[in-house]
């Protein structure tokens, strides 16, 4: 029997264009300025050291950095680095009113009914764990916070490695079979099936795969078929 969700957000609960046409652009836009003000923070500065490892850009020289950084943006890379230091710019977009969080009615709506049926529920997603508290916590329908029991990001492993599943399932001290994983990407169904996990596949807009897998427009179909015997 199902007793928690894990959501994906972008493409699931979120629309994708909203990821990629607002907020990547305002972390690109703030980043620069956000780094050199908090060049001394210890919380940025963290950040910044996994930067230089990873792309091989000198520490010590800030353009280097940025460039790095924004070239991984550009290529959408789901480094634990960028997205952090993301979570962080758009922290202050949120605060300042310039940004809300989308999400789609029917997620909203079943979120909220599936929370006050008892279920748990958690997300997973590349986004860092600070930046799903935002998405979710000033979305143009209010704060949907209060329903989610945790949030998991790329530090338990990547969204397409079965051992990232496991580590959840760990962390949460539950069995696979009883978990639901949403989300619009295959390999991520795949990795989380491997776990153990259920799954159902969200896709939101154009044609419908030919699968043998459950596939899903949105929330109300995925409740209807796979959690309304509860
Ligand atoms: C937490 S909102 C921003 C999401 C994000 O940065 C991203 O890369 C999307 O990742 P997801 O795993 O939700 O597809
Ligand atoms: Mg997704």
């Amino acid at each position: 029997m199902i007793r928690v969700i894990l959501t994906d957000i972008e493409g699931t609960t979120s629309s994708i264009s909203f990821v990629h046409d607002v907020l990547f652009p305002y972390a690109a836009e703030h980043l620069p300025e956000f780094i050199r003000k908090h060049w001394d923070s210890p919380e940025v500065s963290e950040q910044l050291d996994g930067v230089a490892k990873e792309s091989g850009a000198d520490r010590e020289d800030a353009g280097a950095l940025i460039e790095a950084l924004q070239g991984w943006i550009r290529e959408d890379r789901k480094a634990t680095s960028l997205k952090a230091l993301q979570g962080m710019v758009w922290e202050q977009g949120y605060q300042q009113g310039e940004l809300n969080g989308h999400i789609y009615e029917d997620a909203a709506q079943y979120l909220q009914h599936w929370h006050d049926r008892g279920l748990r529920l958690y997300v997973y997603s590349s986004g860092s764990a600070k930046a799903q508290k935002l998405i979710f916590g000033f979305t143009t329908s209010g704060d949907f916070t209060p329903f989610f029991s945790g949030y998991f990001d790329t530090r338990i492993g990547g969204k397409r490695e079965p051992e990232a599943y496991r580590n959840i399932l760990e962390e949460l001290g539950v069995e696979g079979a009883t978990v639901l994983f949403l989300s619009d990407v295959e390999a991520e169904l795949v990795a989380a099936e491997a776990a153990g996990m259920k799954t159902a596949w969200l896709i939101r807009d154009g044609d419908l795969p030919e699968t043998e897998r459950f596939v899903a427009r949105d929330f109300a179909e995925v409740d209807a078929a796979l959690l309304r015997k509860r």
